[in-house]
């Protein structure tokens, strides 16, 4: 495969001249993920001597147009808005993209070029390439302002909801576009590293999700900053630091992540969410898939504020809230695994017995108008917390993380609806106030998750499932209104896994070095580390971990997660 791989414009250039035709018209169009940068990729293709280029999204429909088809899937919210249903010919102006087909039958000879958020829309091509980017280099590209939504003319925007409108809108917009055309391409461009492109053939690019979806693997971790941020992902990673604290962690979050792939000398970035889209049962399993669809249900990452500060404290909402309200399938249920912890580490979960609604609400909401702080020991239960303690938290329960807390989170993979009921009297990163959701709030907190009930259900919920020669296997959650099921196995020695048909997300809670090997050699061994998330696909059946000849003679610890199906 290493012969199809091609890296630079140049190289890039001389492949696909390859096969324009020596006689008449190419047409070569390059179907683009939004906030892809066109224009680089037009001049760096100019090399093929193009007579005409066409940047489809001159046909597309006018910003304010556009707008007011989005409106009800926007909202006005500066978080929330609603999954939105379109397909991109909706956002395109029949009568122009006619023109402009009819302006490409009109040419006899030469190269022609269409490019965009769309450019397959002109229907019959001779060359299709497809320009692609993680997620996580498309937030990069908002944050820096050189990129706005799309035609949306909002690079100065607030990024909260420059990241709504992708994530509810454009994102899976484009993704529809993708899954439907991919089958078809000649090539895939990789266009995450400004005037680094990258080329491979389809056929390269599939084998390689092929190979990827047999195998265990790790995902491109990537570190955020936050306003609760701590050091331990710094000091522990070697995270070069930046002007504020790291605060999150994400290294096992596909819808997000990317891949790396490696070709010979040459490696390419996609996002993982590529693999869940082409290789979906392979990587999911057919129980999975039969239930979620191409989607990635579950979540590993991580919350560090150690030496941080609280995070808010904050409500997730109930499954029919969130399909009714925001047009989700799921919703974002929790759980915290402490990695790490200090003396003084707590967490904030459940009711204190007979908490008055009414009059919490009406703190919560005095507070939120500057009238005083809310006392939040007045009403929410407060539970230490040690390294290796598990807190179930299902949708509905007020919760949040206090400082010193290196929390692993193992959640359902919606991740944004976290409706804030108090901030503790700070500001963002940005300076102004994060947004606060008691309405939202009020009405998806469950009010009998006191005291008693978080202690019997969500707390210390360890039972010991087996064990063998050198391990026990232990399920510490989640709860049972949560779809994610949690094991926990302590190993000195070799001990067996099966995925049961399902795909399995793990984490190395304990230790310095494991290594996960196929009884039958089905897949090259892979060695991970503490703290490292690794996602096992459900063609891999049966694997076995041990500690390396590094962490011999030590116990090591495992949590993973997968479907209860
Ligand atoms: O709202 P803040 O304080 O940023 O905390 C946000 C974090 O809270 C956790 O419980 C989870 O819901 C995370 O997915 C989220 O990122």
């Amino acid at each position: 495969m290493d012969h199809e791989v091609w890296e630079g414009y140049a190289a890039i250039s001389a492949q696909i001249q390859q096969k324009i035709k020596a006689d008449g018209k190419t047409v070569i169009v390059i179907e683009c993920y939004p906030a892809v940068r066109t224009d680089e990729i037009i001049n760096g293709l100019k090399l093929l001597n193009p007579s005409l280029i066409i940047p489809i999204e001159d046909a597309a429909l006018e910003p304010q147009e556009l707008e007011h088809k989005l409106s009800r899937y926007l909202t006005e919210d500066r978080v929330f808005g609603y999954m939105a249903p379109f397909l991109i010919d909706e956002f395109y102006d029949a009568v122009k993209l006619e023109q402009i087909k009819r302006q490409i039958e009109a040419i006899e000879a030469g190269v022609v070029i269409v490019i965009g958020f769309g450019a397959s829309l002109v229907g019959e091509q001779d060359i299709l390439l497809y320009a692609d980017l993680a997620r996580w280099e498309i937030q990069q590209r908002f944050r820096s302002k050189e990129f706005g939504n799309w035609r949306a003319d909002n690079h100065d925007e607030d990024i909260l909801r420059k990241y709504k409108r992708s994530y509810f809108i454009e994102w899976r917009v484009a993704d529809r576009l993708k899954r439907a055309l991919f089958q078809k391409l000649d090539f895939y461009l990789d266009t995450n590293k400004r005037d680094e492109p990258k080329m491979v053939t389809l056929v390269a690019l599939l084998t390689g999700l092929k190979q990827v979806a047999s195998q265990p693997f790790r995902l491109v971790p990537y570190f955020d900053p936050g306003v609760w941020g701590g050091n331990w992902l710094e000091e522990k990673i070697g995270l070069e630091p930046k002007g504020n604290p790291y605060a999150w962690g994400f290294d096992g979050v596909p819808e997000e992540n990317s891949l790396y792939f490696q070709y010979g000398q040459t490696r390419i970035e996609l996002p993982s969410i590529n693999l869940v889209f082409f290789e979906s049962t392979a990587l999911l399993g057919e129980k999975v898939y039969a239930r979620f669809g191409a989607e990635f249900p579950i979540r590993f990452d991580f919350l560090d504020t150690m030496g941080g500060q609280n995070l808010s404290l904050q409500v997730h909402p109930l499954t029919d809230y969130i399909k009714e309200k925001f047009g989700m399938s799921y919703t974002q249920d929790e759980s915290y695994y402490m990695l790490e912890a200090a003396d003084d580490t707590i967490v904030y979960l459940g009711l204190k017995e007979g908490v008055d609604p009414e009059r919490m609400m009406d703190d919560l909401e005095k507070a939120q108008q500057g009238a005083g702080s809310f006392p939040a020991e007045t009403y929410v239960n407060i539970f230490p917390a040690k390294k290796h303690d598990h807190f179930l938290i299902p949708a509905g329960t007020v919760h949040c993380s206090g400082t010193n807390s290196m929390v692993l989170e193992i959640s359902a993979t919606p991740y944004i609806f976290t409706f804030k009921l108090w901030d503790w009297d700070r500001l963002g990163l940005d300076g102004k106030p994060r947004p606060v959701h008691l309405q939202h709030g009020s009405q998806n907190i469950i009010w009998d998750r006191d005291t008693d009930w978080v202690q019997r259900n969500l707390i210390g919920q360890v039972e010991k499932l087996a064990e063998g020669e050198g391990w026990v296997e232990e399920r510490t959650g989640l709860h049972e209104l949560e779809f994610i099921e949690t094991r926990r196995h302590w190993f000195t020695d070799k001990v067996t896994h099966h995925t049961n048909g399902g795909v399995q997300v793990l984490n190395l809670v304990e230790g310095e070095e494991a290594i996960i090997e196929s009884p039958n050699e089905a897949f090259v061994p892979l060695v991970i580390h503490y703290a490292e998330t690794v996602i096992i696909p459900a063609a891999v059946g049966e694997f076995t971990l041990r500690p390396t000849d590094r962490s011999a003679g030590k116990q090591l610890g495992t949590l993973k997660a997968f479907v209860r199906t």
